[in-house]
């Protein structure tokens, strides 16, 4: 997608066997890039969330496990890193998906060829990733002109939490994409950006994308959903996800169930936009079985932002010492959730609906 005019990927790879990402903890005051020279740069970039979002940390996973196999190319190397890499974000599933998907490449073939290997199975993997969500983007805009057929005169209002757009992943994003197609089908649209805290990757991230693209919106107090849905001024929710259970359960960013429940209270259609590598065939229940990720508690008792004087500050929030918990997910269960958007088609969020669309994955 666009920054000044230019096109970007959230991570590429360069001829020296070094990648370089946006450097997503800057945003939206400084527009950086990191780089990644090794495994250590690999696993840190996604424990402090420089990279993040399911899908990217998935791509990011699979360029440090090529990054250790060029470095040493034996088994016992590869398994180590992977399991570094893996331990990096825990709720995540495309984070495991692509190490499990490289480690079975690389340990099939001779050592020499492993390095080789790895870095062209991570482009792959990049580039299926930007396939699935432009396809993610077509299908969901249907969603959204259906919307806008029943509301004409007037912009579709949507509502999202977290960022689930182009930085969530290679590029388009998941949720998100689908505006982005819609927005530029000409459909007219607004979009209502939670602020998602503690990390405020919406306020930071969502907001800072939709600018760029120029999509009209508006950044709202995370708590303000449940409010405007009762006065009719949400269409249609839609949010990504970090693992789908095979029977249709969400986890995705904290904060998410309680908006499922406002939509369902006041029948808002609730959306769910993903690529299959998001789908966790091996689980059913998501409440039961998902783990979830339990951050800092920093993040919560403090907050950075751009102060008078340009520079960035960190504050605290809270009295000293008092406690704070900081869980970064939270699961929403398949009977709240209107439909999966997939980059195969929109399903119910179901067993029956996914099998459907994935037998081959199933
Ligand atoms: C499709 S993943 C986007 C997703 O990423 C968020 O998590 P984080 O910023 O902690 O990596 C969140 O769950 C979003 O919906």
């Amino acid at each position: 997608m666009r920054i000044q005019s230019r096109h970007y990927r959230t991570i590429w790879p360069h001829a020296d066997g070094t990648v370089e990402a946006i450097d997503q903890t800057l945003l939206p005051h400084r527009f950086e890039t990191r780089r990644l020279a090794a495994l250590d740069d690999a696993v840190a970039a996604i424990a402090t969330m420089v990279v993040r979002g399911a899908p990217l940390i998935g791509v990011t996973g699979a360029y440090g496990l090529a990054l250790a196999a060029a470095a040493d190319p034996a088994d016992s190397a590869i398994e180590e890193a992977h399991a570094r890499l893996a331990a990096a974000r825990p709720t995540a599933v495309n984070l495991r998906w692509a190490l499990d998907r490289l480690r079975a490449l690389l340990l099939a073939a001779p050592p020499l060829e492993r390095r080789a290997l790895a870095f062209g199975e991570a482009a792959a993997i990049a580039d299926e990733d930007a396939l699935a969500c432009e396809a993610i983007g077509d299908q969901g805009a249907a969603l959204i002109c259906a919307a806008a057929a029943e509301h004409p005169g007037r912009p579709v209002n949507i509502l999202t939490h977290c960022n689930a757009g182009w930085l969530c992943a290679v590029d388009w994003g998941t949720a998100l994409a689908p505006i982005y197609k819609a927005a530029r089908d000409g459909v007219p649209l607004h979009v209502w950006v939670d602020e998602t805290r503690p990390r405020n990757q919406g306020a930071s991230l969502t907001a800072f994308e939709l600018g760029g693209e120029g999509v009209p919106h508006t950044v709202i107090a995370d708590n303000a959903g449940g409010h405007l849905m009762q006065h009719g001024l949400v269409d249609l929710v839609i949010v990504g996800s970090d693992r789908t259970t095979r029977r249709g359960d969400v986890c995705n960013k904290i904060g998410t169930y309680l908006k499922a429940l406002a939509a369902h209270d006041n029948g808002v259609p609730f959306y769910v936009a993903l690529p299959s590598s998001t789908i966790d065939w091996t689980m059913r229940d998501g409440v039961a079985e998902i783990p979830i990720e339990e951050r800092d508690p920093s993040e919560v008792t403090h907050i950075s932002g751009r102060a008078a004087d340009g520079a960035t500050t960190r504050v605290q929030l809270t009295p000293d010492g008092s406690p704070a918990r900081n869980w970064g997910f939270d699961v929403t269960p398949a009977r709240l959730v209107g439909a999966l958007i997939t980059e195969r088609g929109v399903c119910a969020a179901s067993e029956a609906g996914l099998r459907q669309l994935f037998p081959d994955l199933a």
